[in-house]
Order: C-alpha cells, then structure tokens, then sequence
C-alpha cells in the first residue's frame, strides 16, 4: 500500500445482523414515479449489446431513457410528452399514498429484521433533508422527510434500519453521455475531491441524524476519497463507527474494508466462512416497473427456498420490494412477502439466529438445508416435502429423538424419512435433531 493509503478498521460482522437473517430492502424514489423498465421474466436475457438500452432495472430510468431509441425513451415521450425531463418528474411526485408506519409493520410482520430504503439512488433524488442539494424531497415533490420517516418508524416497528447510497453515481451533477456499457459504467463516473466531498457530507448527513445500522453503499466510491485526508473515506467510517458502534457496511465500496460481502441476483456456490447477502428484487427489477405483472415476479415457494438456501449457506437475504410512486405497494409483491412470513412465523428456529452446519445441501438426493441452532440442534430442511420420503444421510442415522415440530419423526432403519402428510403441502419441512 502506498505511503498515502489510510488504514481501515478491521471489524467482525456484528452478531445482530448475523442473526437476523432477513431484511427488505427498498428501491422508492424519482424513478417511481415513471415505474417502467422492459419487463423481462426469470431466465429471459438479451444479448449484451441490449443491456442498457433494455435495462429490466426501473431504477435506471434516467440513463435508459437518453439512449436514443430505448424502450424507455418512446415510453417516456408518449407518457410524459417530448418536452418533460426526468427531473421535471420531481415536481409531479406527490406520494399521497405514502405510509411509512403501515410499510414497516408490514415487513415486520412478514419477519424482516432489517430494512434497507434507498436514501439516494443513481438518478441523485435525495429523499432527506439535505444542505447538500436542492433535487430532494424535502425541497421538491412529496415536500417530506422520507429517510426520516422511514427511520423513525422502522425503529417504532422493532427492526433495524439500514441506509442505501449510491457512492459511484449521481446523475444529477454528472454530465456525461448515458451508460450504454460495462466501460462507461465504469469511466462515466465522478472521481473527483469535489464529487467525493459531496458524498462524504450527504453520508455524513444520514450517519448522524439517523444512526443507521447498515451503511449499503452500492457500485463504488469516488476515487479521490481514497486516499488519506480530509473527506476521506477512512474517515467516514471511522465518524460511522464511532457513532454507530454495532454499525455494518456491505463490499461496495472500492477499499480493503468490508463487513459483509454482497450478491445480487446470485447466490455463493458453497458455504463461504464469510457473512454475506444475497439481494433481489421480486421480480426483475429493484425499482417499481409497472410493466411486470404476477408472471414475471419469484413465487412463495422459490422464495422460501431462497431464503433456506441462503440461509444455509451463512448468508442472508434482503429482499427488495418495489413502492409505486404514490407509496402503495404493489399487491403481488405483498402477497408473497406475507407467504414467506407465514412460514417464517412458522418455522423461526430454522432460520433466525442459527449458523451453518459443515455443509449446506447433498451432492445428490433430496433436496435437503441445513442450520444449526444456537444450543446445537441441526435443522434438516425439506425444500420439497411434497415430493415424500427421502433419505438421511449416513452421517445423520442413529441420531436420536428426531422431530418434526409437532411430533416425533418416524424414521426406518435405512433412514428413510417419512414425511407426515400434514406437511407435505409445506414450501419446507423442518425435521430437527438434537444435539449429539
Ligand atoms: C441493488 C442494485 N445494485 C445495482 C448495482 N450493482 C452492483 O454494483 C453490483 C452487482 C454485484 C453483483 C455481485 C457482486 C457485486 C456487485 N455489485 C444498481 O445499479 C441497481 O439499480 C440496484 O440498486
């Protein structure tokens, strides 16, 4: 490391978010108000030469929309006319849907621990009350405080609450032409001590009037804060943590320090010794796009699945939910929301709080999970109980007093597991073993 480079602290992942397993997240801004991206179902791709012209993330709205001849561009004249800009947008966002109490008290219900709304996504919409800008929304649209209000009632509703900043763009003071490629997402970008000091001092802003217990910064972080001095990265973080003890930063933020590393629209291959997070959307975008209907969105079973599977893997999982831009939330994404929350409710020791076993699944047979509970009890996780007995493995028979959550397990000498028929309609089974 060169003599100018700053030393950053190296700090375990807290054991809070380890535990909590599940958060929202939520992609509500600017770009909620137009809420339309090229829909595109799970599996469907384009071919690299369409990715940002047909970008399926309703977020990019901005960029997708000055490429000449996008979707987007013809969406947005013939919905909003050829004379209306993006940010003109602002002036027509009035939120009157918006319910902060009602969103959190939602998700909670649903058993998120966490919650993770975008503060300042790419498009440079600033959804608190700034110094640092006029493009927000305490100054234009809704008129409100939104990260405030979010804060206060994440935290009335018992859940963490965690921040999203977008460190490596801001559309608003950069001018360069629109991001058509993997290149220019990387060189149309904002490096300089003035762009870096205007990110230090919004973060600033957000660490200190909310304390919030994720700092997600998303792509990267200007180069020139890099380096050791004042507005410096190091130094945030160091004001963070100071301010923010149990505080947690996610892997996207260009430097040698992290908390927990993040995937998104991907899981790990195995069970890394590092804590991670798996993010998505419900469907295939984190904004809200107006375009998917029920076909294009995870279903309650997947869902499930993703959860264990990340789960059992030491990961967690931070869903995004899509706000329309009046603030409702879309009902098909709710529907599943509350469906993972049902069984959650159902099945907690399966989930929260617990670490992962020596290994995640079986090479082959039954699809199986495993988690471990605190006092040692493994979890054995049928992902298709439907699909009938299957078979312990050799490491596993003899074990005794297996369990389903209401009985004992009927278990054969071959370790044929029987699955009682009351759970056979179940996205998962859990059948745990006491410690050995
Ligand atoms: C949550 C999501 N992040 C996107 C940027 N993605 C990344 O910077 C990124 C993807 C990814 C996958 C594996 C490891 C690191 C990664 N960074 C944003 O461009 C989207 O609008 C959205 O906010």
């Amino acid at each position: 490391l060169g003599e100018d480079a700053p030393r950053y602290p190296d700090r375990p992942v807290p054991d809070w978010y380890r535990d909590a397993k599940f958060g929202v997240f939520v992609h509500w801004g600017l770009y909620s108000v137009a809420g339309w991206a090229p829909p595109r179902r799970p599996g469907e791709d384009v071919p690299v030469e369409l990715e940002y012209s047909h970008h399926q993330y309703a977020e990019w709205y901005a960029n997708t929309l000055r490429i000449p001849g996008s979707p987007t561009a013809a969406y947005h004249e013939s919905s909003f006319g050829v004379g209306t800009s993006y940010e003109d947008l602002a002036d027509a966002w009035t939120a009157e849907r918006y319910d902060p109490d009602g969103w959190m008290r939602l998700f909670a219900a649903c058993g998120a621990r966490y919650v993770v709304p975008t503060a300042k996504h790419h498009d440079g919409f600033c959804l608190w009350d700034t110094a640092t800008t006029g493009f927000s929304s305490v100054h234009r649209g809704p008129r409100r405080d939104v990260v405030a209000e979010l804060a206060g009632a994440a935290r009335s509703a018992g859940l963490r609450f965690g921040l999203y900043y977008s460190g490596a763009l801001d559309w608003h003071v950069s001018h360069f032409p629109p991001i058509r490629s993997l290149t220019d997402l990387f060189t149309h970008r904002r490096n300089d001590p003035a762009f870096a000091r205007h990110c230090f001092e919004q973060v600033r802003e957000l660490v200190e009037a909310h304390r919030p217990d994720v700092l997600w910064n998303d792509i990267d972080w200007p180069d020139s804060a890099k380096a050791a001095g004042p507005y410096s990265l190091a130094e945030l973080f160091e004001h963070y943590y100071d301010l923010v003890p149990e505080g947690v930063v996610n892997d996207r933020w260009g430097v040698p320090h992290l908390g927990f590393r993040t995937r998104e629209y991907r899981t790990e291959t195995g069970t890394p010794a590092w804590a991670w997070e798996a993010t998505r959307g419900l469907g295939a975008s984190f904004g809200y796009n107006r375009a998917e209907d029920d076909t294009h969105l995870i279903d309650a079973t997947e869902l499930v699945h993703l959860l264990v599977d990340t789960v059992a893997k030491n990961g967690n999982l931070l869903l995004n939910i899509s706000p329309r831009g009046d603030g409702s939330l879309p009902e098909a994404q709710v529907a599943r929301l509350r469906e993972l929350g049902r069984w959650l409710a159902a099945h907690p020791d399966a989930v929260y709080g617990t670490r992962p076993w020596h290994r995640h699944a079986e090479p082959v047979g039954a699809p199986l999970r495993y988690t471990v509970r605190p006092d040692g009890t493994l979890n054995v996780i049928a992902l298709d109980p439907a699909h009938g007995d299957f078979r312990l493995p050799a490491d596993l028979l003899g074990r005794p007093g297996a369990h389903w959550g209401e009985g004992a397990a009927e278990i054969g000498p071959d370790g044929t597991v029987v699955i009682p028929e009351a759970l056979r309609h179940l996205p998962a089974a859990v059948l745990t073993l006491p410690p050995s």
